[in-house]
């Protein structure tokens, strides 16, 4: 997949705690007289939609039809916050509560930083906090119209009956997305997909010390709450898709640069939302969630991301010089991401290609062939000289990765410094795994792995007549 879907054709609603979020900013360059704190003097105020209404913002940010229900109070902020999503160009209907604030998240900020965060709110399940009959008749008469719908539960008590609410979306044949809270998820049960985060997860599920239990918890969740499927996002470690009788899918955070987390979940259930509703399948919706949290989480304060910055992350960038082929680990990690989410099948090889001979070439170029993009995995000089001997390798790895970044057919270079590739495939998890045809397929490291998340083992034909110790010892030969 290399085109964003049309956000503009779906329709998605948007039920939730609505809240403010104000950031007074200013100097602190002294330590009060009367108390151990800095004084902030104040020279901004700034107001932006938070919570349910930040989801809102993100999806009408992406060009989606929106359609956002919360509940306010009688009060300034309430006028800010309709302001700000109405700018936005939101369709919103907001429940008055005139005896509750309007619910307020006031940050004092000094270089950009949050020296303090005051919260203005009551909790809006207290009966008669507002009128609950007239809000699910709107949510009703809006979900009939709407291609998904997100509830956004920050706990407040906008969505304390939030069962009903799923009822109402599935009676319509709606896919209802909830951003959950508290410990009692069997509320949720029915729901199309979760999207917790670990924190929110393990609040429910008990502690999740490794991959291997977070996947069997939540499968178990997932089971007990009849979902479709279950989001854990998982901060810099990415986020989770888990789905009934099928492999857990684990993407790795393609964040470049990570300045304010908050609002990220926000931008999730936003983005995947929206996709599914403008008719992407469950998976590419979750990997431009999580391409569109990796732009968010570079932007100070809770932000939204514009189909541009999407696209330009699944635009591959301009010509690259043969150098930036040359990638460490994590950024390889990245890479395969990005490119995965371009629905691009990745072939992956390795060697040590001391002196580089048209026997590699050509199986190289074979290689490509089989997909769209060819990683080479190196093995690090250690690693040859374990392999072959004290002697070699004649080229330092450096070398070796340079000379091959070089070549048309390879996409991206990688060392190893382990005897075989293994844990590096398996962390790579290519969909086309190569070796010359010296192996059989059983001989080839990480074809388990592979093979058991769904890709395949390819031995390519011998080239025969090549190979670097026969060339080497040609050159010995007096
Ligand atoms: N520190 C981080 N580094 C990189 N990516 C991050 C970081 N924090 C969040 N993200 C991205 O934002 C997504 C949602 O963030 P997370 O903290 O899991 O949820 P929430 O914002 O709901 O608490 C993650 O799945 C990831 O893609
Ligand atoms: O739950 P509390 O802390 O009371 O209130 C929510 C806030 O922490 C902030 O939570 C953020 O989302 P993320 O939770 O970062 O995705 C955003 O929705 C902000 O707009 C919002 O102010």
């Amino acid at each position: 997949m290399s085109q964003l879907p049309d956000f503009t054709r779906a329709r998605v609603v948007v039920a939730g705690d609505v809240m403010l979020d104000r950031y007074w900013s200013g100097s602190a360059s002294r330590i009060s007289p009367e108390a151990p704190v800095p004084v902030v003097q104040i020279n901004a105020d700034r107001t932006q939609a938070g919570g349910a209404a930040n989801v809102a913002l993100n999806l009408a940010a992406l060009g989606v039809q929106t359609h956002l229900l919360g509940v306010v109070g009688d009060d300034e902020p309430a006028q800010l916050l309709a302001q700000r999503v109405t700018d936005a160009g939101i369709d919103a209907q907001f429940t008055p509560s005139p005896d509750y604030p309007t619910i307020t998240k006031l940050r004092v900020m000094s270089r950009n930083q949050q020296v303090i965060r005051l919260d203005f709110e009551m909790s809006l399940a207290e009966p008669g906090a507002f009128d609950r009959a007239a809000f699910t008749a709107q949510f009703r008469a809006q979900v009939q119209q709407a291609d998904a719908v997100i509830l956004s539960d920050y706990g407040k008590g906008t969505l304390s009956d939030v069962a009903s609410l799923i009822a109402i979306c599935r009676a319509a044949g709606k896919p209802v997305t909830v951003d959950p809270k508290g410990r009692d998820y069997a509320r949720y049960t029915g729901a199309t997909l979760l999207t917790p985060n670990m924190a929110e997860l393990e609040a429910v599920v008990g502690p999740c010390p490794d991959e291997a239990t977070l996947v069997a918890k939540a499968t178990q969740l997932m089971g007990e709450l009849q979902l479709f499927a279950l989001l854990v996002t998982r901060s810099e470690k990415g986020m989770s898709l888990l789905r009934p009788h099928r492999e857990p899918l684990h993407l790795p955070t393609v964040a470049r640069e990570v300045y304010d987390v908050t609002g990220a979940g926000d931008t999730v259930i936003a983005t995947l939302t929206a996709a599914l509703a403008a008719g992407s399948d469950l998976e590419t919706a979750t990997r431009l969630s999580n391409l569109a949290a990796g732009v968010t989480v570079g932007k100070l304060g809770a932000a939204t991301v514009t189909p541009a910055e999407l696209q330009a992350q699944l635009t591959p960038d301009g010509p690259a010089s043969s150098e930036s082929l040359l990638m460490a680990e994590d950024a390889l990690l990245q890479w395969v991401e990005a490119r995965r989410t371009r629905g691009q099948r990745i072939v992956m090889t390795n060697g040590c290609f001391d002196l580089l001979h048209v026997g590699h070439l050509r199986y190289l170029e074979q290689a490509r062939a089989l997909g769209d993009a060819l990683i080479v995995a190196v093995n690090s000089d250690d690693s040859v000289r374990r392999l072959k001997g004290p002697t070699r390798p004649l080229n330092a790895a450096a070398d070796r990765m340079r000379v091959l970044a070089g070549l048309k057919c390879v996409d991206a270079v990688v060392e190893f410094g382990e005897d075989t590739p293994a844990r590096l495939i398996g962390r790579v998890l290519p969909q086309v795994l190569v070796k010359g045809g010296d192996y059989t397929v059983e001989q080839v490291a990480g074809h388990d792995v592979v093979e058991a998340a769904g890709g395949q083992t390819v031995i390519l034909n011998f080239h025969d007549g090549y190979s670097t110790t026969a060339t080497i010892q040609r050159a010995q030969q007096p």
